[in-house]
């Protein structure tokens, strides 16, 4: 069972699974049918900026270089269930804990938290993510907390890793913080795979607005494919 989960989770990176087709994801769970929602999709809360982006974007997907990315709260493809088999260890996680767990930036009712979308082209190596930090997400009065871009940031880059190596963890991420990012205003996160040595790939990116005139954040990363040999706890 765990050799058959490692060797799978070996080839996740070419794969390069993780992520399922655009639409509703469907999970038998007990009796009734559990379908979560593609969360990387408008909703009302979106504002024009953000839907404009994304429909600029989603024509760029018509012409081939680039892929939306859905997103889910919870991920049941059989990747995931590989990682929690293969790295978690069942006596650390109580099972009733488990099953309350979501994504952290998928947790927010809509329009609150963290509203998003990415669009990786992998030929450039790149992931673009268009965020719009709701006002749950305040820190000082009027602004995103620093945490809360530090979370976008880090699963956009992650999301470049990810692309490129399958299952990584962060191993360092350091975040240059230029201007503070008004509440409810979207960004652009522009992530860029910079090198790969072994099992460290190194992503970088920036956080500008809308119109590109303003730099809020730069930030450079290190993320490690995980070595199914390995245990993580
Ligand atoms: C991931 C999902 C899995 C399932 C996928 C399915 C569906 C999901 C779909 C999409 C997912 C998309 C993207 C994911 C998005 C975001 C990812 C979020 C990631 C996180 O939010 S994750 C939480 C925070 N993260 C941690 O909780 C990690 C704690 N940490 C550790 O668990 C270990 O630390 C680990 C595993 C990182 C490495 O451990 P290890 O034993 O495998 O590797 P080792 O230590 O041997 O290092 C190997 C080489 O890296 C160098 N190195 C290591 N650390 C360094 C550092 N800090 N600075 C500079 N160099 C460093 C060494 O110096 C050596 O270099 P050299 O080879 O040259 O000697």
């Amino acid at each position: 069972m765990l050799r058959s989960c490692a060797a799978r989770l070996r080839t996740l990176g070419a794969s390069r699974g993780g992520a399922r087709g655009p639409g509703a994801a469907r999970r038998s769970f007990a009796s009734e049918e559990v379908v979560d929602k593609d969360c990387a999709l408008p909703n009302p809360s979106w504002s024009k900026d953000l839907r404009l982006l994304f429909d600029q974007f989603m024509k760029k997907c018509e012409e081939g270089s680039w892929k939306r990315l859905p997103s889910y709260k919870r991920s049941s493809t059989q990747n995931f269930k590989d990682f929690r088999t293969h790295y978690v260890d069942p006596k650390l996680l109580k099972e009733e804990q488990m099953s309350e767990a979501q994504l952290f930036t998928r947790s927010f009712e809509d329009g609150l938290g963290f509203e998003y979308v990415m669009f990786c082209n992998d030929a450039e190596k790149r992931v673009v993510c268009f965020f719009q930090g709701g006002p749950r997400l305040q820190g000082v009065p009027g602004f995103t907390h620093g945490g809360a871009i530090a979370s976008i940031i880090d699963a956009t880059v992650g999301t470049c890793a990810f692309r490129a190596g399958g299952v990584v963890m962060t191993a360092n991420l350091n975040i240059n913080y230029k201007r503070p990012i008004p509440l409810c205003s979207v960004v652009v996160i522009d992530g860029q795979l910079d090198r790969v040595e072994g099992r460290k790939f190194f992503v970088s990116c920036s956080v500008r607005s809308v119109s590109e005139e303003t730099l809020y954040s730069e930030a450079t990363s290190l993320f490690i494919a995980l070595d199914p040999n390995k245990k993580l706890t």
